[in-house]
């Protein structure tokens, strides 16, 4: 269920992909009805012209979760920015030690690390559709982000739960991470607060928001999601 939550605007900014260039678009989306706006019929897969989703919200708010359904049904390549912090920890690389108690400390490892790894699995890929979960976590994440891509995002999709479910998930996750813990979490929701809901603003703004509300099963929220992907005509698995 979609509605429109904010005014119409045009997208004027410089964009890789010619697709959503100046195309009419809505600020901002919320879930209410299942009607959201048709794209045009797409020629992103014969043009490779990567499709990016950065996807966006609080630890805990089930952006993985999400992103395993969206690779499922839309063959997307899920890409977590923490995951790749977390392979370059374990492979005891030059900078694993510094990423490792930058996550511990709830914070932000710094911008050009995080893109280098992104851009490096992206290079890797055949595909051109990508999610990238996690990223960006702040303004300086989004900036460097544009400067060294020359792109911005062609979705971008925020999941919106409150805290104290987030600390619940969080805390019963299991995965073994270092930073699932009650201290750790604290830290990570002020982060996410200070640094990363600017972000959601700015793409709000840019009328590249679609917010989706966070709470309820797994399939219920992804009910919300699948509609933002099939408005773009991409192939889905049956
Ligand atoms: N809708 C949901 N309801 C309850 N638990 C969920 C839901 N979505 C995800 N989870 C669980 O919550 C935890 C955090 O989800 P995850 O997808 O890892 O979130 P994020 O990547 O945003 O931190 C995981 O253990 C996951 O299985
Ligand atoms: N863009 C990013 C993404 C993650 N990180 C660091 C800081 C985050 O707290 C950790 C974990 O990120 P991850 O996306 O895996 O965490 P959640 O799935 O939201 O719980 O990694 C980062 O520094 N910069
Ligand atoms: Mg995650």
């Amino acid at each position: 269920m979609w509605r429109r939550v904010t005014s119409v605007s045009h997208l004027t900014f410089a964009h890789k992909s010619t697709v959503n260039k100046n195309a009419c678009t809505f600020k901002c989306w919320e879930s209410f009805t299942t009607e959201i706006p048709r794209k045009e019929k797409t020629t992103y897969q014969r043009a490779k012209t990567p499709f990016i989703t950065f996807v966006l919200g609080g630890p805990g708010s089930g952006k993985g979760t999400q992103c395993m359904k969206i690779v499922e049904n839309f063959g997307f390549t899920h890409l977590s920015a923490g995951e790749l912090l977390r392979r370059e920890i374990a492979s005891n690389s030059a900078d694993g030690i510094m990423i490792l108690n930058t996550i511990k400390e709830g914070k932000i490892v710094p911008s050009e690390l995080t893109i280098k790894l992104i851009q490096k699995e992206m290079e890797l890929s055949d595909n051109y559709k990508f999610l990238i979960d996690g990223f960006p976590r702040s303004e300086d994440n989004r900036k460097a982000f544009e400067q060294i891509f020359g792109a911005e995002p062609d979705v971008v999709l925020f999941f919106d739960c409150p805290e104290d479910e987030m600390v619940k998930r969080v805390l019963n996750r299991n995965q073994g991470r270092v930073d699932d813990n009650i201290d750790t979490i604290k830290k990570r929701l002020k982060v996410f607060t200070a640094l990363n809901l600017p972000v959601v603003n700015h793409y709000l703004e840019k009328g590249k928001l679609y917010k989706i509300n966070g709470v309820g099963t797994v399939d219920e929220i992804y009910k919300q999601v699948h509609p933002v992907f099939s408005s773009f005509h991409f192939e889905v698995r049956v």
